[in-house]
């Protein structure tokens, strides 16, 4: 037990006000866990895109003020009764996708999208529907469950999964989010192997596909982007072709190109922007008949996808994932065993370290084309 058990605890937290707001250090109060909920030191943070997301005001499910964060590493404070998956003391990372085991969604064996802590989670609530967050009595939302960017946060009991405590929380960290999306959006789906696959984005979700991709033994990779510097991370991580869109012949369309020199389209795509005319791109870049095309990226407020209904009519399939899938409490720990024993990159994707109090400057990195994940030191 330790010594903080029970107490509420004060510490620092990176606090967004406002949609648009830089985040702002503050002294945060975080109560103890509840029954079924988890206290949990965070050491480490990645910033993903998605944070970015809703500090910006895209998301229609954001809420101010808020704690955002879902990529951490930490180590367990204390547990609410009834607790028994995790302990004092364990290395564990939050999950935004949760994983009861006993739910519908669950228990159908079709989807990772646990219903249990969903609905409270998107109103940035504990699933009693109250925060563990408070500043000077104002109570705080919490974000995607996790609120990484706290150095202590409060999470469900079937929204965090211990891993093995040799591996580096500054790596696994990205666990977390990222780099499970990109495998899982590989390797959930057949028939990969030996196929030819086209990845529209080339940040750490795009990377992460593409060296997926090539672990899994697809034929031939083209990776798409409009920021050049990418070419030598996209081969790098396993593509066989880039190819920037803004670079072809006035006119011509990414989908038509990529249709010719693929003798008809693609086996699988992937969309891993968030630009929804992208989306179109991607799907519109799939072989008639049987290609399929992964909708990663997450667009914004207001966004939607359109293409014509014949390019579903004639055999495409368009589809999506959140977290590539993968049910965290499950597969994670075999993730960090794939790390640990060389077969999954993860300290590829990490160009660039912040301390906490410049957490902001971490945002812009995100913003200078260079930067694939940042990993945010708490200490
Ligand atoms: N579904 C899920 O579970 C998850 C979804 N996401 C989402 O995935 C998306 C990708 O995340 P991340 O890899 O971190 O993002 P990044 O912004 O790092 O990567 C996107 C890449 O796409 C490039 N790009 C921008 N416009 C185009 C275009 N028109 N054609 C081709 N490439 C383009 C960007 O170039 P430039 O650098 O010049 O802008 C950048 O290199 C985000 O929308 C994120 O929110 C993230 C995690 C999980
Ligand atoms: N809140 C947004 C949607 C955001 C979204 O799509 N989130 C992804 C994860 S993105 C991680 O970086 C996700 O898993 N969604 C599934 C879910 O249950 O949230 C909106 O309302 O548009
Ligand atoms: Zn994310
Ligand atoms: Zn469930």
């Amino acid at each position: 037990m330790s010594s903080t058990a029970g107490t509420t605890i004060k510490c620092k937290a990176a606090v967004c006000w406002g949609a648009g707001e830089p985040l702002k250090i503050e002294e945060v109060e975080v109560a103890p866990p509840q029954a079924h909920e988890v206290r949990i030191k965070i050491l480490y943070t990645g910033i993903c895109h998605t944070d970015e997301y809703t500090r910006s005001g895209k998301d229609p499910e954001g809420l101010f003020p808020v704690i955002l964060g879902h990529e951490g590493g930490g180590v367990v404070e204390s547990v609410g009764e009834g607790v028994t998956s995790v302990a004092v003391g364990d290395h564990v990372v939050p999950l935004y996708t949760a994983e009861c085991r006993e739910c519908k969604f669950c228990k159908s064996g079709k989807t990772n999208l646990c219903g249990k802590v969903r609905t409270t989670q998107g109103q940035g609530l504990m699933p009693d529907s109250t925060s563990r967050f408070k500043i000077n009595g104002q109570s705080i939302h919490h974000f995607m469950g996790t609120s990484t960017f706290s150095q202590y946060t409060v999470v469900a009991d079937v929204s965090v999964v211990a891993v093995n405590k040799s591996a580096p929380l500054e790596k696994v960290c990205l666990l977390g989010c990222g780099i499970t999306t990109a495998w899982g959006a590989v390797v959930k789906q057949q028939g990969i192997k030996g196929s030819n696959v086209a990845v529209f984005g080339c940040g750490a979700i795009g990377l992460g596909v593409i060296s997926t991709a090539s672990v899994v033994g697809a034929s031939r990779i083209i990776a798409v982007d409009t920021n050049p510097g990418k070419e030598a991370w996209a081969k790098k991580m396993g593509a066989t072709e880039f190819v920037n869109p803004a670079k072809l012949p006035e006119g011509k369309r990414i989908q038509d190109y990529l249709v010719e020199i693929t003798d008809g389209g693609l086996d699988f795509t992937f969309d891993a922007t968030g630009n929804v005319h992208v989306m179109r791109a991607a799907l519109e870049a799939c072989h008639k008949g049987w290609g399929v095309s992964t909708v990663i990226g997450v667009a914004a407020a207001g966004q939607e996808i359109s293409t014509r209904p014949f390019q579903l009519v004639t055999g495409r399939t368009w589809r999506g994932t959140a977290f590539g899938g993968v049910k965290g409490r499950t597969e994670l720990p075999g993730l960090v065993e794939e790390y640990l024993q060389g077969k999954l990159k993860i300290d590829e994707y990490v160009t660039h370290h912040r301390k906490f109090a410049e957490i902001n400057e971490g945002f812009h990195d995100m913003h200078a084309g260079d930067c694939i994940r940042c990993v945010v030191d708490m200490s």
